[in-house]
């Protein structure tokens, strides 16, 4: 039968879990409904498991509105519905006019509810007196923004002031973009159907779905395996896969030499963050190439690292040759300095084929100045330097994440880092990797700088750059979390996160 929080497993060898799109979800209800199962089988036990859902996360509720849409979605609402009556609960449908039932199904289950003695009301502005809400009105059938009418109703849902369950998708949400066009459900939890989607993790996603949990509705595995990914989730379960135990005989020229170029004058603590981040995400050597004004304070902090005053930039030729890897952009500023140092480190870049990861004013200068990067660059753009590295504006970006990660390789030939709450890492062509870690403390400044410096120090130590990108995507945000679980989000520094980065990339590894 029915598994709870379980995933379809496929790609075994890889981290983390695919995650999909309403496409993606049809191609596997097809392939149900053309095995063993039917339509209204599968309603069935989509709202019984909705209904165990909401016996196990709120076991008190005796009064349960069900507010059910006149799709299928809403199918799943009148079986939950029935069950809630079945068990003496008082549980009431509450409906659009517009949306008594169009499918046969959802007709079927809305009879049966009628048949065991359930009450339809019309919306009329309110949502009657409830302990819990279920959000029944659309799931994957989504297809447009919501009309005014459709809006008041998940308005009255949004203000009813208890806990929301929502059904495969929080209403008015795209499940694919992880983004709503107008209003959206905000669930306290979502119970998604068959297989997971990228929409409820990225974006306004989380936001809007609450927990999340998860039920295949019996579904043979073999259904799932043609469904196309759209991106693979990773967790902090996922560390192991990359930051395995080093050998023993393991030397300092082993891990890499990462320089880090950055802190005009006013931001020399970014460069300082970066440097710090590297040498404690593992990188061998840490050399910081800045303004003269903040070499002091620099060794004052991380003496481990070594430290060139470029006030003149010829004096970036030594170390940008010894370099295994360069993290550009923190701090660097937009003035002649930036620029100057912008252009050498390219050029050296490209003629040496040397690993560069470029975040922050390097971001705006390459926008500025497009130019070719050298094969393997990592860019790590915020929604607004992405926005301007595709010449679009910030809210385009948010509205389809999944979409610009993609478009943004494409368009640089890079792996790209698109932060953010669920993070996307892409490289040219490639399936994204979604982040699911990390928490709103970390939208501080100075938090893209760690990002960047544990970036560098995972490509010196020998991993590609999509992987790099991935795994330091991911250890930036599960220090995040560790961070945050001390003392809490709000004022969370990136220093704090610093100094956990030690543990976090030390995982036990996986058995
Ligand atoms: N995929 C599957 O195998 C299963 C799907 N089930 C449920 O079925 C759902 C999908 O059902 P449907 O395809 O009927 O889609 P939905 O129930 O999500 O909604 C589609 C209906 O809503 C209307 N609609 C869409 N956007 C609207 C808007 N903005 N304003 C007003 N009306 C709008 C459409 O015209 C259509 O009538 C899933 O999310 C899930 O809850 C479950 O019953 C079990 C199995
Ligand atoms: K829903």
């Amino acid at each position: 039968m029915s598994a709870s929080c379980a995933t379809p497993a496929s790609g075994a060898s890889l981290p983390g879990t695919p995650l999909f799109d309403a496409a993606a979800l049809r191609a596997i209800e097809a392939a149900a409904l053309a095995g063993a199962d039917d339509t209204t089988v599968l309603m069935q036990r989509a709202g019984q498991a909705a209904w165990r859902t909401l016996l196990a996360q709120w076991p008190q509720a005796r009064r349960i509105v069900v507010v059910c849409g006149p799709g299928n979605n809403g199918g799943d609402g009148y079986v939950l519905a029935t069950q809630a009556l079945a068990s003496g609960r008082d549980a009431v449908v509450v409906r659009l006019a517009s949306h008594a039932p169009r499918t046969d199904a959802a007709q079927a289950m809305c009879a049966a509810f009628e048949a065991a003695g359930g009450r339809i009301l019309v919306f009329d502005g309110a949502l009657p007196a409830a302990d819990l809400v279920v959000d029944a009105v659309f799931g994957i059938g989504l297809s447009r923004a919501p009309d005014d009418a459709t809006a008041a109703l998940i308005d009255a849902i949004n203000a009813a002031g208890v806990p929301v369950l929502a059904l495969d998708t929080p209403s008015g949400l795209s499940g694919d973009r992880g983004s709503a066009d107008g209003v959206a459900v905000r669930a306290t939890r979502t119970l998604q159907f068959l297989a997971p989607q990228i929409g409820l993790q990225t974006g306004d996603g989380p936001d809007h779905a609450g927990a999340l949990s998860l039920d295949t509705l019996g579904v043979d595995a073999r259904c799932f395996a043609d469904a196309q990914a759209q991106a693979r989730r990773i967790d902090a379960h996922d560390l192991a896969h990359w930051l395995r135990p080093r050998p023993r005989n393991a030397h300092k020229g082993s891990h890499g030499r990462v320089l880090c170029i950055g802190g005009d004058h006013g931001t020399g603590g970014a460069v300082l963050l970066a440097a710090g981040a590297a040498l404690r995400a593992g990188a061998g050597l840490v050399e910081v190439a800045t303004q003269g004004v903040h070499v002091a304070p620099l060794l004052a902090r991380w003496p481990e690292a070594m430290v060139r005053r470029t006030d003149n930039v010829s004096a970036l030729a030594g170390a940008l040759e010894a370099a295994d890897v360069i993290a550009l952009g923190p701090g660097l500023g937009q003035g002649s300095w930036g620029h100057a140092l912008f252009d050498e480190t390219l050029d050296a870049a490209s003629a040496a084929g040397t690993p560069l990861v470029l975040d922050a004013d390097a971001l705006n200068l390459l926008a500025a100045r497009p130019r070719a990067l050298p094969a393997g660059a990592i860019l790590t753009p915020h929604p607004g330097e992405a926005a301007r590295l595709l010449d679009f504006d910030t809210a385009a970006i948010q509205r389809d994440r999944p979409a610009a990660v993609r478009a943004l390789a494409a368009r640089w030939n890079a792996v790209v880092v698109l932060k953010g709450a669920g993070t996307l890492v892409c490289a040219p062509g490639g399936l994204p990797w979604l982040v699911a870690a990390g928490n709103p403390g970390m939208a501080t400044g100075g938090m893209g700088d760690v990002l960047t410096g544990v970036i560098a120090a995972l490509r010196a130590q020998g991993l590609d750059a999509e992987h790099a990108a991935a795994c330091g995507a991911l250890l930036h945000a599960v220090a995040g979390d560790t961070a945050a679980r001390t003392s809490g989000e709000r004022g969370l520094l990136p220093g704090d996160l610093i100094d956990v980065l030690r543990a976090c990339a030390n995982p036990e590894p996986n058995p």
